[in-house]
């Protein structure tokens, strides 16, 4: 999809298409479509990456709030995205043992309870190894670094899905 095409979009269209580029946060698409004219990939996530930054922190939270657990509840009911059941299956977390999902489970639950929402990792970036590893880690970080820690893993997340969308031909537009 090259820039023209996205520049081009109404409204609704947009929010189909970039609707979960951050995690069941259509309403940041839906703000984003305003500031058109976008004129590369990098312009367009800045927009998306600029909304997110000027939330108060219970905004932050929120959209934290919508990511569902790695290796979770939603995974196994099969209710999750399309886009995070791409991710989680490709990081392995589809195909874990009892045993390595019942410990993802106790460290989610740990996680949850400190910072009061749900442990989020671009997951596309890690395995199944590294997952468990680096929840122990961030367990330990104090709440407000830890907060920009998980936002900037949201960012990464949403940084790939425009990638998927816009694939190699999202080519500067001449417009400036
Ligand atoms: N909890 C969490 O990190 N979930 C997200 N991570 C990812 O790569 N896709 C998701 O849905």
């Amino acid at each position: 999809m090259n820039m023209e095409k996205v520049n081009s979009m109404d409204f609704g269209e947009f929010v189909d298409v970039f609707g979960n580029v951050i995690e069941r946060c259509p309403l940041i698409a839906a703000a984003v479509w305003s500031q058109r004219p976008f004129f590369d990939l990098e312009d367009l996530e800045k927009h998306f990456f600029a909304f997110i930054d000027a939330l108060p922190q219970s905004g932050q939270e929120g959209i934290l709030r919508c990511h569902p657990d790695l290796a979770g509840r939603e995974q196994q009911r099969g209710t999750l995205t399309a886009e995070s059941q791409r991710e989680q299956s490709g990081a392995g977390l589809t195909s874990l043992s009892a045993e390595e999902r019942q410990q993802l489970e106790k460290l989610n639950a740990q996680y949850r309870a400190r910072f009061g929402f749900p442990f989020v990792l671009a997951a596309r970036l890690s395995d199944r190894a590294a997952v468990p590893r680096e929840l122990e880690r961030r367990l330990h970080c104090q709440p407000a670094q830890e907060l920009r820690t998980a936002l900037g893993e949201v960012k990464k997340i949403g940084h790939l899905r425009l990638v998927d969308l816009l694939g190699a031909d999202s080519s500067r537009l001449k417009l400036r």
